[in-house]
This record gives structure tokens, sequence and C-alpha cells, in this order.
């Protein structure tokens, strides 16, 4: 298959963990006989720089006009520290996502086996986690009218909501859930708000198409403690804009790190994938960055495609790196590896994954190859 793939690497970590993400698809492009071309396209503080706009329209064009976007990162403390900046890093990606009309993100959240005893949860309460968020992503606060008083001491953002933004990424939402474990809970506010009251009753009404998936409601707050208390529990976690960004990050928890939370922003004709993690500006060009949060991003392109089999290679190589501790800072404390050499890892094992020529026990961080 040829994909034309527009790459948005953005600032801080982001083409650092980007830079993973490429190389892998190149090892699958290579094994399985694919042609993937990435070209480049400026986002985010990157781009403000160099021509005062976030999402310039050559990259938006670029976007347009790609097969899939692959995302990596944006934000810097110099815009985010300044209340008083006029133009935002994070303007530019979420003009992307509107303009691409990405209405739904998907984040799979999941315990892996070999990483459970290093969560800061309990075994027994994160064992067996398994959960894909839906969250809506071009709606909601996000998007509703901004505004501030003349002398600057009050502001608002409205959180509007149409049945029709609901619709759309709930039919999505359920669909998953037929494929899953056959549970659908909408994570929601509606003793509070209007809008979550019309999230409920549409959803509620169109849950009467899907009759074998069993449909639940939380409250927000009460899914916030759930989440840590009982993460199990869940199947498909459906909910809207803001809500969704704040319990998916409180999901990576049980994973046991941000950096390995991948996702896939869909819509009706386009694509994009990208890890949920910000720019770590704090980790910039530092090489302590993980990026199998982008390389698994990376999969799930591949798997939008319907390559399973590529997917799958993907995600045994990263399951091996994981169980062989060749892992960046955030899960390894005592021996870990750089950004780039969990890269190098998993490229290599999709390329030789039966090479018992690899000595896994020889990988030390500062060789420039693998082996
Ligand atoms: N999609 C995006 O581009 C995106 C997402 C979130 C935040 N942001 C932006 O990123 C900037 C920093 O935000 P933040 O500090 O709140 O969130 P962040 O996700 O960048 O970092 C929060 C913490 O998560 C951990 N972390 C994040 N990515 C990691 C990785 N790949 N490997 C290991 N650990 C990782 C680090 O401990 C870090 O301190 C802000 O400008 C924010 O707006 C962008
Ligand atoms: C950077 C920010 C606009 C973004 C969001 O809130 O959607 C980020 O937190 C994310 O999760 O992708
Ligand atoms: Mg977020």
């Amino acid at each position: 298959m040829k994909l034309d793939i527009a790459v948005l690497s953005g600032d801080g970590i982001g083409p650092e963990v980007t830079a993973q993400a490429i190389k892998t698809l190149d090892a699958i492009a290579h094994t399985f006989n694919h042609s993937f071309i990435f070209k480049e396209g400026l986002v985010g503080a990157i781009a403000i720089d160099q021509t005062g706009n976030p999402l310039p329209d050559e990259t938006l064009e670029l976007c347009v006009n790609t097969d899939a976007v692959l995302f990596g990162a944006i934000g810097d403390p110099k815009y985010d520290n300044n209340p008083s900046a006029t133009v935002r890093p994070e303007q530019g990606l979420l003009k992307l996502r509107k303009e691409l009309g990405l209405y739904a993100n998907i984040r799979p959240v999941k315990a892996y086996e070999t990483l459970i005893d290093k969560s800061p949860l309990k075994r027994e309460i994160i064992e067996g986690t398994d959960i894909s968020i839906y969250r809506e992503l071009t709606g909601g606060i996000y998007f509703g009218e901004k505004k501030l008083s003349k002398d600057g001491t009050v502001a608002s953002d409205l959180c509007e909501y149409s049945k029709e933004e609901i619709e759309r990424i709930t039919h999505l939402a359920f669909k998953a859930a037929q494929k899953r474990r056959k549970k659908l809970t909408l994570v929601d506010k509606a003793n509070v708000l209007e809008s979550s009251r019309l999230w409920r009753k549409v959803v509620t009404e169109i849950a009467t198409q899907y009759s074998d998936v069993a449909l639940d409601f939380l409250f927000v707050d009460n899914a916030a403690m759930q989440m840590i208390l009982n993460p199990s529990q869940f199947d498909v976690i459906l909910t809207e804009n803001m809500f969704g960004d704040i319990i998916s990050d409180e999901a990576s928890v049980i994973g046991g790190s941000i950096g390995l939370l991948a996702s896939a922003s869909v819509g009706n004709t386009c694509c994009m994938f990208e890890p949920i993690h910000g720019s770590y500006p704090q980790a910039t060009g530092k090489g302590i960055a993980n990026p199998i949060a982008a390389i698994l991003s990376a999969a799930m392109l591949l798997e939008h495609f319907n390559l399973l089999g590529e997917a799958n290679a993907i995600r045994n190589a990263v399951e091996k790196a994981l169980e062989l501790n060749l892992t960046t800072p955030d899960l390894n404390s005592t021996n870990p590896l750089t950004t780039e050499k969990v890269g190098d890892f998993i490229a290599d094992y999709i390329l030789n994954p039966e090479d018992s020529n690899i000595n896994f026990e020889n990988i030390h961080v500062g060789q420039s190859t693998i082996i």
C-alpha cells in the first residue's frame, strides 16, 4: 500500500518521539513491502516562531491533501506562562482538529502485564484493565464563544453541543462497544450542566439501536474516582471534549506512564494520530521522553487503513521492549534507554523478530547500534 503521511512534529519532545514513530513505520514499510511517503509541516510554537501563525496555511493544505497526519506535540512555556500572549501553540492544534473535522478522539488505555507492578496503583486494582475512551474533539467548551470584559475582571467560555455533534461520535462509540465487551459508559455532569443533559438524552435514544450494548452513566467527578478505584469496570467510555481530556491523562497512571498512551482522531474524511501527552518541555533534547505513545499512534494509523498484521508487528515489538525493560526513565529508573535507543530496538525487532543474533542482554545506553 502507498500512503502519504503528513508529519507535524511540533515542539518540545514532539520531534524526538515522532522520529521514532517514523523509524518504526519505515521498518514496517520495509518488512511488508509498503510505500510510506512522509511530508513535514510546521505547527505550534515552532510555527509561530517561524511564520507568526500556529497553523500556517501550507500546513493545513498539506494535511487536507494527505492520507493521514502523524502529530507529535505542541506547547512552549514561553507562551503558557504569558497570559497576555495573543497567539498560542494550542490554537494551531485546535484549529487543525476543527478544520479536518476530527470529531472523535479514541484513546486506548491498557494495563500491560509486564508493567503492572510499576504502576502506583495496586496490581489487584488495575489487572485486566482495557478501556477505549471516545472523547468528542471538535465541540464543547474548547470551541464555544470566549469573552473577557473590557476591564479584564470577568471571563467566560461557552460550553455548547448540538444533537448532531453528539450523535456522530455516539454511533462510533456504540459500534466500538459491540466489537468489545459490549458496555458503554457515558461520563457527564448531567446533574448540573444543560449540555450534559442533552448528551444523556441523545445517547439514551441512540442506545435503542444497539440493544446488545449495556449503557450506563457516571458523573465525571465519580468517574474520576472510579478510574483509580476500579478501572477494570470500564469498557468504552464516551464523553465530551474537556472531560475526555482530563480523565484520559488520569487513566494513563494505570498503564504506568502517559508516555505509553496513543490516540486516533477521526472524522468523515481525515484522520490524525497523536500521543495524548504534551510537549514535556523539561525533557526537550535530553533523550528521556518515552517514544512508545508516538509509536503506538503509528500502529493506530496502520489499523485505520486495515493493516492489522502490520499494526500487530508494532505492538509485539513494543511489548517485547516492555518485557525486556528496554524503556526510558519514566518506566525504568535503574538502567534506562534513551528515546532513540527504544525506537531503534522496536524498529529492529520489527525487521528481525526471530533473529537469534540479537543479543538483548547487550543493549546499553550510549551504544549507537542495538547489537
Ligand atoms: N497534544 C498535544 O500536543 C498536547 C497535549 C498536552 C499538553 N500539551 C502542551 O504541552 C505543554 C506541556 O504540558 P504539560 O506539562 O501539562 O503536559 P505534558 O504531557 O507535556 O507533560 C506532563 C508530564 O507527563 C510526563 N510525560 C509527558 N510526556 C512524556 C513522555 N513522552 N515520556 C515520559 N513522560 C512524559 C512528564 O512527567 C511530564 O512532566 C503545554 O504547552 C501544553 O499545552 C500539548
Ligand atoms: C494541548 C491541548 C489543547 C490538548 C487538548 O486539551 O485537547 C491536549 O491536552 C490533548 O490532550 O491533546
Ligand atoms: Mg490533554
